[in-house]
């Protein structure tokens, strides 16, 4: 990288925020990582995990003495945060990793000018949490979606530059869009799918006949993948609906609708309906393995051992 992040504070040292010291390190020139968590066992972890070089005892701390600052906890507390940034060193640089940018954006409105802050969301991520999930390669080949701040002055642009080259040194694909396009975007193919599986595995327990055990020992493989998604982190999901409300609720109403046709094909055994509705699924996967976002092996490739 030309202008590499040298030190760099992560606040919040989870999944992502361990990913991005790993990779950070590994390919984009970052020669020491402080780290600040709201939970001195978290810190203590990420330090002897290595994640970390040095465990900040606050979050002004962390902040002073690092180029790039990095906001990685829910998104809730990114919120928070941002405006006890507004005292920063003139030309800091601050990125967030959040699944959702309104409102973010929205919590970044009081910060002055010499605050370099750029919104970020890698779009990949797995379903598990802490310092010791992260991996370097996380990045590598996903998107990365930036919706850049309204401004347009030239320091502004040149931290824009960096945060880009940093994610591309990370192996991802940037892109960047207006912030409410994201918000829907993301509404459709992470927030919803995640309340579905959230959703499903809950009905499961509904259904008062079949016990738990019985759940457990007969789960079939679709069961089994929303039983993945649904095993993410509460608290980061919390977040996002709460945050990404008005977006996720246009797309709930639409599933809605969907599943009602769907209901009604069923009781009408119309399966002219449910055959061309399951084809152009299987349309749609076919085209996201041939943009190279999913293995195209059986079950994700996790049969493979070794
Ligand atoms: N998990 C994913 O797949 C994924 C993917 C892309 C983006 N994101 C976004 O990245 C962010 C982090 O997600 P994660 O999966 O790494 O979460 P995580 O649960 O693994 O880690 C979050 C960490 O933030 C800490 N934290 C909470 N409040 C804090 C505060 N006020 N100050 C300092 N630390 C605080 C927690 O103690 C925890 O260690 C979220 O905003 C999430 O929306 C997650
Ligand atoms: O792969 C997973 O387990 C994820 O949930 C990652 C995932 C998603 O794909 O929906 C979750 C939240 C994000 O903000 C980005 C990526």
């Amino acid at each position: 990288m030309d202008e590499p992040f040298e030190t760099i504070a992560i606040v919040g040292i989870g999944l992502i925020g361990s990913s991005v010291a790993h990779a950070a390190r590994a390919s984009a020139g970052t020669t020491k990582v402080v780290g600040y968590d709201l939970s001195a066992d978290v810190r203590a972890e990420a330090l002897r995990l290595g994640v970390i070089d040095e465990a900040a005892d606050s979050l002004e701390n962390a902040v002073a003495q690092s180029d790039l600052v990095v906001l990685s906890t829910p998104v809730g507390a990114i919120g928070k945060i941002l405006p006890q940034l507004a005292s920063a060193k003139a030309g800091t640089v601050v990125m967030d990793v959040g699944s959702c940018k309104g409102s973010v954006i929205e919590a970044a409105q009081g910060l002055p000018d010499s605050v370099h802050f750029v919104p970020a969301h890698p779009v990949a991520g797995t379903e598990h949490s802490g310092p010791a999930a992260g991996f370097a390669t996380l990045f590598r080949n996903r998107w990365c979606i930036i919706t850049p701040m309204e401004r347009s002055d030239e320091a502004y642009g040149r931290s824009l530059a960096r945060v880009d080259a940093l994610w591309r040194a990370f192996g991802s694909d940037v892109v960047q869009m207006d912030a409410k396009h994201h918000d829907l975007a993301l509404a459709v193919t992470s927030h919803l799918p995640h309340l579905i599986a959230y959703t499903l595995v809950g009905a499961a327990d509904d259904v008062e006949s079949v016990n738990e055990a019985e759940v457990v020992k007969y789960s079939a493989g679709g069961f089994r993948d929303f039983t993945r998604i649904a095993a993410s982190d509460p608290i980061m999901w919390r977040d996002v609906f709460i945050n990404n409300k008005e977006a996720v609720l246009e797309v709930l109403g639409r599933f809605s609708e969907e599943l009602a046709v769907m209901q009604r094909a069923i009781r009408w055994g119309d399966g002219e309906a449910l055959e061309k509705a399951f084809a152009r699924s299987r349309g749609l996967r076919k085209a996201i393995i041939e943009a190279g976002q999913e293995s195209a092996e059986p079950n994700f490739g996790r049969d493979k051992k070794g």
